[in-house]
This record gives C-alpha cells, sequence and structure tokens, in this order.
C-alpha cells in the first residue's frame, strides 16, 4: 500500500535526536550484521505466495495448518537458498544470528509446524545422542530427511516429569526397546508438529530394564512411514484442536501400543543401555533435561522480540492517534503526549532492551557452561538451571504483560486482529507455560536460595556469583536515588525475603508441619523471593551491560540508552515501593523526588519515542500491523483490510433471507 507518510509520524522523526541506525546496528550486535539482516529480508519477502493474500484469520483451523506448512517449507528452501552461512552454523552459534527469529513472524505469522523440529528436536539429537548418533540423526534432520519434534509432556502430567509414565522397556532377547503408554494420562499431549508433520521424535520415557526403573532417557522413535506418512503399526498419533494460539504449529498427541525401537535409539550421550541390558548411568541425571534448558534461554530471545514489534505498533499508532481535547479551541494532542500513554509505553521499550542484554549475557554463560559439561565438569550446571529458570519466568511474564499494555494502549483498535496484537499477546503468553510453567520455576529457583541461606548461615561462603549478595552483612544503609544506590536496594529486598521466607519454613516446621506442607506454606513467600532474586539479576546485567557499551555509543545513543536504563530502575522502584520501605531506608520524600524524576524522564524520552522503535527496524511484512506500518496509515489501512472480509464480498448475507426476515416477521 504506498501512500503518503502521515504527517505525524514524519514530525516525530524530525525530532528524533540521536541516529536511529546506530541503534538500529547496536540492537543487531553491529553493522554488518544489520546489512546481512536487511539483504536476507529482502530477498526472502520478494518471493511469491510467501505472504498471505488472504488473512489467515478467515482460513478454517484446517487450511491454517496447511497454509503454515507450505509457507513453512517455503521459508526453509528460501533461507537454504539466501542464508547458507547461517544454516551451515551450529545452532548454539545462531542465537547472535538471529536474523531469522523476526522473519518468521512475517511467514507464518502465528508459529511454525517446523518450530519443534529446528528447536527441541534438533537441540535434542545434538546434546543427547553421541557422536555417532548426532552425526547420523543430526544430518538427517538437517536436510530435512526426517521431521522431528520432542516429545515429553503427557495428558496427565507436564510440570512433574518423574511422574510421566510412558515406558520404553528393555527386552534382552531381541536387544529392542518396547515403547508403550499403560494408561490414557501417558498420551504425549502438546508436542508442537506432532500432529500431522512430524515422522519422528525424541521420546522422553521412563527406562525398564529387567523390571527396574531407571528414570527417564530420550529415545529416538520413528511414528509414520517415510513414504505414505501414515502412522506405523502400534503408533497413534493426531492433532490436539484449536488454542488461543499456535494454531498453524500443529500441537499433537501420541500414544504407543508396544512399539519396537532398535537399541541404538536411545539416545546415549549421557545414560547407555548395553546389549545385555547393563545400565551405565549417566554422570549426571540432570543432564537429560539439557534441551529444556537450552530452549529457556531461546525463550527470552523470542519473547522480548514480540514485545518490541507490539511496542513498535503501539507508539506508532499512538502518534497518529489524536483524541480528546484538554485545551479548549486547541487541535486534539496526538494520545502519545498523554504523560500516561508515555507510561504505559516507554518502560516497554526499556525492557526490550533489558532482555536484549540480558540475553546475550546469559546466552555466552550458556555456551561457557556447556563447554565445561563437555569436559565432565558439572559445578556451574545448578546455576545456569536457576539462572535461565529465573530469566524465563520474569521475561515471559514482563513482555507478556507489557504486550497486553500496547494493546490495551491502542484503545478499540488494539482489539482487531489486523493490528497483530492480539496475535502477539496470544504466542507470547504461552511462553509462561511452556518449557516449565513460571510458578514451577520460581519454586525451582526459592529451593536453591533457600538451600544457599542455608549454607551462608552455617559459614559456607563459597557461594554461585549470582548471589553472593546474601552474603551481605553490612547495616541497611542511607537511601540512594543512584542507579547503584537502587541495585543495592534491591538486592536488600530479595535478601530481605529470602530470609523472612526462610524463617516462616522454620516456624511452620518447628509447629509440626512436615518439610512439604511447610513448603506449601510458605509457598507464596518462596516465589516471591525468587522474583526479586531474578528482579535483581535483570537490573545488574542491564546497567551492567550497557555500561560496559556505552564508550562505544555517541553521546546522544548514549544519553538517551541511559535515560531508558534510568526509567527502567526508577518505574521498578515505584512498583516495588512497598518492598523497599520494608526493606531498606527510602523514604516518603525519596518517592516523590523518584517520582518526579520518572516523569522527567518520560518528557525527556518522549521525542525520541519513534525513533526508538523504528530502530528495532521491523519491516512492514513483519510487522503486519494495521496500526504500526511505518507510513503510519492506521486508518486507511483498517479499511482495507475491513473490505477483505469475506462477509463483505457481497452487500447481502444469504442469512438475512434465510433466518432476519423470518424472524423479523416472526416466521421463524
Ligand atoms: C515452542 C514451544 C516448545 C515447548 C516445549 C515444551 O514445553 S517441552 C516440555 C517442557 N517441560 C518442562 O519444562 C517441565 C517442567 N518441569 C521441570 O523442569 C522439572 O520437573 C522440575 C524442575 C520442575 C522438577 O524436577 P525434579 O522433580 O526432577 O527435580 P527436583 O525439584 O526434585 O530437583 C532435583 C534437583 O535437580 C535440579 N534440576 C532440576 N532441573 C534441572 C535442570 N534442567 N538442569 C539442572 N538441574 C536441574 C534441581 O535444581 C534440584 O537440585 P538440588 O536442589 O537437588 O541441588
Ligand atoms: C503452546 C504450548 C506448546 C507446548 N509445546 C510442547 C512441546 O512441544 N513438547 C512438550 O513436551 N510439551 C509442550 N508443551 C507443554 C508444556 O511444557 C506444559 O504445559 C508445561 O510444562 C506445564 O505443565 P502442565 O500443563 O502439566 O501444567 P500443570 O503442572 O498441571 O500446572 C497447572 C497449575 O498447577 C500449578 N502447579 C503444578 N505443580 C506445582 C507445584 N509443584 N507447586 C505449585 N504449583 C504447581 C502450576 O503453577 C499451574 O498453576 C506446550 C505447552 C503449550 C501451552
Amino acid at each position: 500500500m504506498a501512500g503518503k507518510v502521515n504527517q505525524d509520524l514524519l514530525n516525530e522523526r524530525a525530532k528524533c535526536n540521536f541516529d536511529v541506525e546506530e541503534l538500529t546496528n547496536l540492537l543487531d550486535d553491529g553493522a554488518e550484521q544489520t546489512k546481512k539482516r536487511r539483504t536476507l529480508e529482502q530477498n526472502v519477502l520478494s518471493i511469491k505466495g510467501l505472504l498471505d493474500d488472504v488473512p489467515e484469520e478467515y482460513l478454517s483451523h484446517k487450511e491454517k495448518y496447511e497454509n503454515g506448512l507450505r509457507k513453512t517449507l517455503l521459508f526453509c528452501k528460501a533461507l537454504q537458498t539466501y542464508d547458507k552461512e547461517s544454516a551451515n552454523k551450529s545452532f548454539q552459534e545462531n542465537i547472535r544470528l538471529n536474523f531469522r527469529n523476526s522473519l518468521w513472524s512475517a511467514v507464518t505469522k502465528d508459529t511454525s509446524p517446523l518450530l519443534l523440529h529446528l528447536e527441541m528436536f534438533m537441540i535434542s539429537i545434538l546434546e543427547q545422542g553421541t557422536e555417532e548418533q548426532s552425526k547420523y540423526w543430526g544430518k538427517k534432520a538437517a536436510n530435512f530427511e526426517i521431521i522431528g519434534t520432542y516429545a515429553q509432556t503427557e495428558l496427565g502430567h507436564g510440570t512433574f516429569i518423574r511422574g510421566l509414565e510412558t515406558r520404553a522397556t528393555y527386552d534382552v532377547d531381541t536387544e529392542e526397546f518396547v515403547l508403550h503408554s499403560p494408561t490414557i494420562t501417558a498420551y504425549k499431549w502438546w508436542p508442537g508438529g506432532m500432529g500431522h508433520t512430524a515422522n519422528h521424535c525424541v521420546v522422553m520415557a521412563q527406562l525398564y530394564i529387567k523390571g527396574k526403573n531407571y528414570g527417564l532417557q530420550p529415545f529416538m522413535v520413528q511414528i509414520r512411514d517415510l513414504e505414505t506418512h501414515m502412522p506405523l503399526p502400534g503408533v497413534k498419533v493426531g492433532e490436539i484442536g484449536p488454542k488461543l494460539g499456535f494454531n498453524t504449529v500443529n500441537n499433537g498427541f501420541l500414544g504407543f501400543d508396544n512399539v519396537r525401537i532398535p537399541r541404538e535409539w536411545m539416545l546415549m550421550k549421557n545414560a547407555q543401555v548395553l546389549k545385555d541390558g547393563t545400565y551405565k548411568a549417566s554422570p549426571n541425571s540432570k543432564l537429560a533435561y539439557g534441551a529444556m534448558v537450552y530452549v529457556r534461554v531461546v525463550i527470552i530471545n523470542s519473547v522480548f522480540k514480540y514485545l518490541s514489534r507490539a511496542v513498535t505498533i503501539a507508539v506508532r499508532y499512538s502518534a497518529v492517534r489524536r483524541q480528546s481535547q484538554p485545551k479548549p479551541n486547541a487541535p486534539e494532542p496526538q494520545i502519545m503526549d498523554y504523560v500516561t500513554q508515555q507510561h504505559k509505553l516507554l518502560i516497554a521499550i526499556s525492557t526490550s532492551h533489558a532482555y536484549h542484554f540480558t540475553v546475550r549475557w546469559l546466552w555466552d554463560l550458556y555456551i561457557k557452561t556447556n563447554k565445561e559439561l563437555k569436559r565432565g565438569e558439572f559445578k556451574n550446571l545448578p546455576e545456569l538451571h536457576i539462572l535461565a529458570c529465573s530469566m524465563k519466568v520474569i521475561s515471559s511474564a514482563d513482555c507478556t504483560a507489557l504486550i497486553e499494555k500496547c494493546r490495551l494502549a491502542c484503545g478499540g483498535h488494539g482489539y482487531m486482529l489486523s493490528s497483530s496484537l492480539p496475535l502477539l499477546y496470544g504466542v507470547s503468553t504461552a511462553t509462561v507455560t511452556y518449557e516449565g510453567e513460571n510458578t514451577v520455576l520460581l519454586l525451582q529457583v526459592a529451593r536453591s536460595l533457600v538451600k544457599t541461606w542455608e549454607q551462608i548461615s552455617k559459614g559456607h561462603i563459597t557461594v554461585s556469583p549470582s548471589v553472593v549478595y546474601l552474603c551481605n552483612r553490612t547495616p541497611v544503609p542511607k537511601w540512594d536515588n543512584s542507579l547503584e544506590g537502587i541495585l543495592q536496594s534491591f538486592k536488600r529486598v530479595a535478601k530481605g525475603k529470602v530470609s523472612t521466607s526462610v524463617s516462616s519454613l522454620d516456624q511452620y516446621r518447628k509447629s509440626g508441619l512436615s518439610p512439604e506442607d511447610a513448603w506449601n506454606k510458605a509457598s507464596v513467600q518462596l516465589i516471591a523471593a525468587a522474583e526479586a532474586h531474578a528482579r535483581v539479576i535483570v537490573l545488574s546485567v542491564y546497567k551492567d551491560e550497557l555500561e560496559r557499551k556505552s564508550s562505544t555509543l555517541s553521546y546522544p545513543l548514549g544519553t538517551v540508552l541511559l535515560q531508558l536504563l534510568e526509567l527502567y530502575y526508577i518505574y521498578w522502584t515505584l512498583e516495588k515501593t512497598g518492598d523497599l520501605l520494608l526493606h531498606t531506608r527510602l523514604s516518603e520524600k525519596d518517592v516523590r523526588d523518584l517520582q518526579y524524576r520518572y516523569e522527567e524522564l518520560l518528557e525527556k524520552i518522549r521525542p525520541n519515542a519513534v525513533g526508538l522503535v523504528d530502530a528495532f527496524d521491523y519491516r512492514d511484512e513483519i510487522l503486519s500491523s494495521t496500526l504500526g506500518a511505518y507510513d503510519g496509515r492506521a486508518y486507511e489501512r483498517l479499511m482495507e483490510e475491513a473490505l477483505k472480509s469475506p462477509l463483505n464480498a457481497e452487500p447481502v448475507n444469504e442469512s438475512f433471507e434465510k433466518y432476519l426476515k423470518p424472524f423479523m416477521r416472526g416466521k421463524l
């Protein structure tokens, strides 16, 4: 839709006082990467048939899947042609070259049926298979000779994975495993692409040898014939039906009736079963959970990108939208000029930046720890697990809440599917649940914090770097409004919450409750302590990483990025005033000063709002939004999309003669 750019947006862009391209380059990890990304986007998006003519929303459930798969495959082919560099790199190297991440959204707006093949199936083969298995299956999967998924969750259990029921029983005589689902609750439920796409999957099942259970292990299982795609004998497979989002992902169910696989199909990098049925334990039982740790890190990367798309849409729309007349005879202001609107949206920009820096930091730690694991060193695995859990929780919760805020900030038009905001909410809110439900993961974090606290109380002071602050015994200092002062105060809050939840636990235990009941009773406090710890990590990583980069930035860009950082700090201080009043020496006057400073920051950042979201550099095809396009022609696009409704193809719908007219005449 070529047309003039909206004048308000032109004015906003003229007001911006930093170099948008410089910020884009920073967010892309360098100018060279920006160039490559843009070239790839240009090449891929000009392929015919890749973008929908009829909006996906008007398709039936079945058509959505078929269309999603068709476009996914076209896209995969396009990547093989235009993105050879990333294709040749391992998955682990690709998070920094994550060009494809947002490009996917232009193609399959609501996520792809190959998502699980490309993520968890591949990573399980690479990380859980022996060298030989990784080479053999990895090559087939990378070339799409087989299509896979990751089947862990069952109808009866998602969180409690030790309670999964699918069995893999070793038959010494035939040297095979027998996969079986003993009950309906043992059916696998949820795996992406399982319904009608995958012909293989990595199945997490309870290993039994000679009647003894050896816990969960990963098995490669073929579920469909490679020629006919019919389910293999004993395999019951299908799709689970429509959901809030993910409607093109083809999530499925899977049951086994004594399906046999060769012994070599157990992924045996860690635990092994020898021909005679001897079990060789993994050096660390939690290595089998490796794929989950990987995806928890990857989620942070996806979810902040969803948020940056949502806030791009909402800020551009807020620059274009005019509403009300606070000053008599004056023109209606742009809604972006309302400070309440700035309060809703500017924090979404700084939150995107916070997780941009956090995921890069965590990714480096993931790579480092993985190298150690390969050398047989496990000491940093618990720290990585806890950091991945806490960052997955806080990023998914914050970004999802802010996406909804962005949607609401667009008023009625934000409710339109054509704005893309409901869809972004749908894909984002799923991250709160999958790969470890957030409350459950917070309880994992709390478990670790409580253990650390108990160790510190017993005099052990060598603790992981992220929890060193729990050892601080210095008296609470006077409140300090600097960023460092605020960070130290958040550490006091987290420490205070860990301390009070541990005292409650002790008290409940002393009152006669079992350790489990005491834990359950104190769990609201425990998850609050875990969340406070997670907040400390984000605050400190965002600040450290930005300060580390600041010497390389131009003065105008450095200034606006530091303003966003400060906004983030003060926003959370004001959100958590109650906690800070309890655990630090924050006074009423400090709160008032911070409130003024917050309002001052909103005012300072406001002229750069459009520049800041332009710097995310989303092409219109990726945003796919009537409200957020670069040219700001929101009203024209809303009307054009409305006219695409099949109901508008004829002036009178047949339901008039069939139902409405007889009803009006009392004849229905
Ligand atoms: C695109 C969409 C794709 C979606 C895909 C999916 O959703 S796929 C499906 C995704 N599904 C899910 O994500 C399911 C979510 N559920 C889970 O991950 C687990 O069942 C659990 C972690 C909640 C509990 O597990 P449990 O009952 O076995 O454990 P426990 O509480 O008894 O703790 C025992 C010890 O192990 C430690 N430890 C635990 N995990 C890890 C790890 N990964 N690494 C290292 N360590 C780990 C823990 O800290 C503790 O250490 P401690 O204190 O003894 O030193
Ligand atoms: C869109 C989507 C895609 C998915 N894709 C896959 C996939 O590809 N492969 C796969 O294997 N799985 C997949 N899953 C499944 C997902 O991993 C699980 O849904 C998730 O781990 C949560 O488990 P659950 O559904 O059993 O929830 P439950 O554990 O039943 O949670 C329900 C409630 O109980 C609470 N609860 C549970 N246990 C505890 C506890 N110990 N203490 C306190 N509260 C507790 C939770 O906090 C929550 O409020 C997907 C899920 C979704 C939504």
